[in-house]
């Protein structure tokens, strides 16, 4: 499958879902390493980084150089890119190398590395593999949502609309007591916790209804989930309904609905 848009060259999905493969495959490396020989240290935020960050963000950011060398790279990794050199971007690659780096020291799996390409203010593609299973999800404008699994299995992906019982899912490290009051207002019935953008994927899944996100997230936290719930069906906004914005002055996000329609 190739991805077009505009005026863009076309982007073959097969290399750009190789990327994150192997990506997912230097993560395991270290993944599987004993807990004493897994390095952890404090980045100036205070959030954990391990070495399998850094070796996911080297393979992204080569490998997406030189498969599309016109297109900047925003990494969660890589150097800090002023907003006056960015602003006028009209496309950029999102990378998280690897999201939910508390849920990886955790050791249970539910991490991911997450690519997004960005036209102007919005995701238009997105890539998530979760390397412990071997699943990738990737959506795009123009080609839906969809799942592969390490049988080679390909399904489409749609978000679960009409249902009256709804799912909600929210972070298993960072939630917060104000999502609760949101929820409220939907017809949840249950919710369930998961690490990193694995959310997004539950709603493009039809697993999950709503995940509204109270606390900060960076933009390559949510760009490649994003991509992948609204493809499949899903919309995703601010708290008060307004479109939800990237390359902005801070990369920090303020609160966020991602929800079935
Ligand atoms: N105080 C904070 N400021 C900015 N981002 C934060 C944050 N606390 C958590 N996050 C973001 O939340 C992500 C994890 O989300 P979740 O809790 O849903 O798994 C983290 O991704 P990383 O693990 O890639 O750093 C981090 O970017
Ligand atoms: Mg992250």
């Amino acid at each position: 499958m190739t991805f077009a848009f505009k005026d863009l060259p076309e982007i073959d999905l097969t290399k750009l879902n190789a990327i994150a493969k192997q990506a997912g495959a230097e993560i395991l490396t270290v993944y599987n390493l004993s807990s004493e020989n897994m390095k952890v240290t404090q980045k100036e935020d205070q959030s954990p980084l391990t070495v399998a960050d850094s070796l996911s963000h080297d393979v992204i950011f080569k490998s997406l150089s030189a498969l599309t060398p016109h297109i900047p790279i925003i990494s969660e990794e890589g150097k800090d890119i002023p907003y006056g050199t960015r602003k006028n971007w009209e496309y950029f690659w999102c990378v998280d190398p690897l999201d939910g780096t508390k849920e990886f020291i955790k050791h249970n799996g539910e991490f991911t590395v997450n690519i997004a390409l960005i036209y102007k203010n919005t995701p238009v593609l997105g890539i998530i593999y979760v390397p412990v299973t071997g699943e990738l999800y990737y959506g795009g404008i123009n080609i839906g949502s969809w799942k592969e699994t390490p049988d080679g299995v390909i399904k489409q992906l749609h978000a679960e609309v009409n249902s009256v019982n709804w799912t909600a899912v929210g972070s298993r490290s960072h939630a917060s007591p104000e999502e609760t009051a949101i929820l409220s207002q939907y017809p949840v019935t249950e919710t369930i916790t998961a690490g990193s953008s694995l959310k997004f994927c539950l709603i493009a899944e039809g697993k999950a209804h709503i995940y509204y996100r109270h606390g900060p997230t960076m933009e390559w936290d949510t760009a490649a989930g994003q991509a992948i719930a609204v493809f499949s069906g899903a919309t995703m906004t601010t708290p008060d309904g307004e479109s939800f914005m990237y390359n902005k002055v801070s990369l920090l996000n303020g609160g966020f609905l991602c929800k079935v329609k």
